[in-house]
């Protein structure tokens, strides 16, 4: 909703003071990009006569003083942008940074050139912090992420401008110029666009470095309440890891592909192309199909394609494979955001996404540098293959088939973490999805199934929300035309009225621990015979507000009794009727009893001993068959909580609901209590 009405607001590129920043930005984040370019041609070219290894660790050694002021805190690089004028600031930057570029031209000195990437690099990194604190303070309130995206999106839709322009100058060089004047073209001309960029600032009104700071994201908070959330870092971290590895090795690995700058410029932008390509594309891919699948999916593909680029010793297949593998990864990114969006409660989204980023910039920038660094200590070798064939495998190749490995199993981890349609086979599911529709797999024993009903327990301590969600789900479930008996337990029948005040009033006294595992039982016998199974006979779906597993948990594990025992007994009392999924919303005790204000009953009087061995009860039967159980934590809000069961009733309903209809449906006034 809120995206279909950003889009009738005039782009926020309108707003003045923000476009003038937004034109230098481009101009220093152009000459960002360009110079890390620029400076590992040199590192290439003043170790020729060293051998392959000390080539790799001189492209390493700019690379890693390139990404250490990137990796680092933000605040080393933010403290000069905060404390003075913003226009002084991106100014100062520019301009040192085309001294710095012309005079690794100049002296031609391997150390120099490691210095002055880490200095450029530092600069761009107080350059981005003064824009960043500066931005969402020259628009007005409600447009301030506006003005962050559009910032962003210029870091870093500069780099494939960056590597075409790079590409077109090291032909130009090739075809002009001869020796090291080659690589130093790239490196005045990158000090042109930082003094074009210095005149931009130049016309900047002066002002003080200021706007809201985005607030840090606290990962154990925010991980805690999304849960996808450590799926998805292994899933992006295994595609941007890909990533990082092509870009890390290009400059040695297309040197021995004969293909030169021109080539390493090739790969470069070809990345970051099908990388913006990708996420533009990622939310508007295979619409009906699960998004979570998808993350998983393009993981993988991007290991797939990683294996390809280390094996085939031809440029353009490189170059064009480089391509798909960043659109892979720029969609298991955008869907990632859509994954966040869908999961998180919203004031969360921001910081989830804010987390996720860094995680993968820190990712991106540690593998770019230790493939290199890697490559140089494996080395040059050739597998004889016979008389007169051999296969190249030099550092570069092994350290991206390692990767590739890595990418695979990172993305299969992230599939079956993520994977929200548990059960449903993934090669249909996809084929509908390509067609445009939902898959719906064929009910198993339709004929059993539907006569049968479905039985679901909710189950867990004192005041984890099981009245709540039991009530919910059973609102859902009749808004989906389902015929649904809601239920509880103990006093679900007449007799069933009496045992529960004998069992919960606080005046019952001398009740002994067996006595009270049999009045239970017997509440229970009742129960199934006189609701439960009539009602599952009919078809109906039980949601039943505690079940067998409260008498394990509390006259077993709370009371010590043994629950083989107690099980037997139950077995016995409800004839072997045991739930098709068993949810167990799993709170502290301490936090449940927080949840009420009403006095205790004979139970909820135990102390907290008690209720901490019945959670652990409740824990360890879920544990033992994880099939039948959904455990939940239950301290997270009550919406993802209620999310998170209609996500795995899908799963077991007799006539499954296909996903994408829940958006059509949810559109009817549904009585919400
Ligand atoms: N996820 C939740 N977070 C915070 N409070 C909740 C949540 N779920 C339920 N509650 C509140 O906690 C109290 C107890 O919930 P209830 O569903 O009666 O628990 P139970 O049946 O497990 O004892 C109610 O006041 C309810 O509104
Ligand atoms: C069904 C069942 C409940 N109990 C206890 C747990 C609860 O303290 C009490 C049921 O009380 P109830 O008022 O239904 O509380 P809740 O909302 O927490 O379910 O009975 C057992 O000890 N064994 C059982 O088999």
């Amino acid at each position: 909703m809120t995206r279909s009405g950003a889009a009738h607001q005039p782009g926020v590129l309108s707003i003045r003071p923000l476009r003038r920043l937004w034109i230098a930005l481009s101009l220093s984040s152009l000459g960002d990009w360009l110079g890390l370019l620029a400076l590992t041609a040199p590192a290439v070219a003043l170790t020729a006569g060293d051998g392959f290894a000390m080539q790799s660790y001189a492209v390493a050694g700019v690379l890693l003083a390139w990404t250490l002021p990137r990796v680092l805190p933000d605040a080393p690089a933010a403290a000069p942008a905060r404390s003075l004028d913003r226009r002084t600031v991106l100014l100062a930057a520019d301009a040192v940074r085309a001294v710095l570029l012309v005079s690794v031209a100049l002296l031609g000195q391997l150390v120099w050139l490691v210095v002055a990437a880490l200095l450029t690099s530092f600069l761009g990194a107080v350059s981005r912090a003064a824009v960043d604190a500066t931005a969402p303070g020259l628009v007005p309130q409600d447009r301030v992420e506006d003005a962050r995206r559009a910032v962003r999106r210029t870091a870093y839709g500069a780099a494939p401008v960056a590597s075409v322009l790079f590409a077109l100058l090291a032909l130009l060089a090739g075809a002009v110029l001869s020796g090291d004047a080659r690589s130093d073209l790239p490196l005045y001309v990158t000090a042109a666009v930082f003094v074009l960029s210095a005149v931009a600032a130049f016309g900047l009104r002066p002002g003080p470095v200021a706007g809201p700071e985005a607030a840090p994201a606290r990962q154990g908070k925010v991980s805690r309440a999304v849960p996808a959330l450590r799926g998805l870092l292994v899933g992006l971290a295994g595609a941007f890891a890909a990533g990082g590895a092509v870009l890390g090795v290009a400059r040695i690995h297309v040197a021995t592909l004969h293909g030169g700058d021109a080539g390493f410029g090739a790969v470069f932008g070809a990345a970051f192309l099908g990388m913006a390509f990708g996420v533009f594309q990622g939310p508007r891919m295979l619409g009906p199909f699960s998004r979570r699948r998808l993350l998983g999916l393009s993981v993988v593909a991007a290991g797939v394609v990683l294996a390809a680029i280390a094996l085939i010793h031809n440029l353009v297949v490189v170059v064009v494979l480089t391509a798909v593998l960043g659109w892979a990864a720029g969609v298991a990114w955008s869907t990632a955001r859509t994954v966040v969006r869908d999961s998180a409660e919203e004031d969360l989204r921001g910081p989830a996404q804010a987390f996720l980023r860094s995680a993968v910039r820190v990712v991106l920038l540690v593998v770019t540098v230790a493939a290199p660094a890697l490559a140089g200590v494996i080395g040059r070798h050739r597998l004889e293959l016979g008389a007169d064939s051999a296969y190249r495998f030099d550092g570069p190749n092994a350290v991206l088939l390692g990767v590739a490995l890595l990418a695979l199993v990172a993305g299969l981890v992230a599939y079956r973490r993520l994977d929200d349609r548990r059960g449903i086979p993934l090669v249909p599911d996809l084929g509908a999805a390509l067609r445009g529709e939902v898959y719906t797999p064929p009910a198993a024993e339709p004929q059993t199934r539907r006569d049968r009903g479905v039985f679901i327990a909710f189950e867990g301590g004192e005041g984890a929300g099981k009245t709540t969600q039991a009530r919910l789900t059973a609102i859902w479930l009749r808004d989906h035309g389902y015929d649904v008996v809601t239920t509880s337990e103990p006093g679900a029948t007449k007799i069933g009225m009496r045992l529960r005040a004998i069992l919960l009033d606080k005046e019952t006294k001398d009740l002994s621990s067996r006595a009270e595992t049999l009045l239970y039982a017997a509440d229970r016998a009742n129960h199934v015979a006189n609701v439960i199974e009539p009602a599952l006979a009919r078809g109906a779906i039980v949601v039943s507000d505690r079940y067998v597993d409260s008498s394990l948990a509390y006259q077993g594990f709370g009371r010590e009794q043994s629950a083989d025992e107690i099980a037997e007994l139950n077995r016995w009392a409800t004839g072997g009727l045991l739930p098709d999924l068993t949810v167990l919303l799993d709170v502290p005790p301490e936090t449940g009893f927080g949840r009420f204000a009403s006095p205790a009953d004979r139970m909820e009087s135990e102390p907290l001993e008690f209720h901490e061995r019945v959670r652990r009860g409740f824990r360890r039967l879920a544990e033992a068959d994880p099939d039948r159980y959904l455990v939940i934590d239950a301290s997270l809000p009550q919406e993802e909580i209620t999310r998170l069961i209609r996500d795995r009733l899908h799963e077991i309903l007799p006539d499954p609901v296909p996903a994408g209809t829940e958006d059509i449906t949810s559109t009817f006034p549904a009585i919400a209590d």
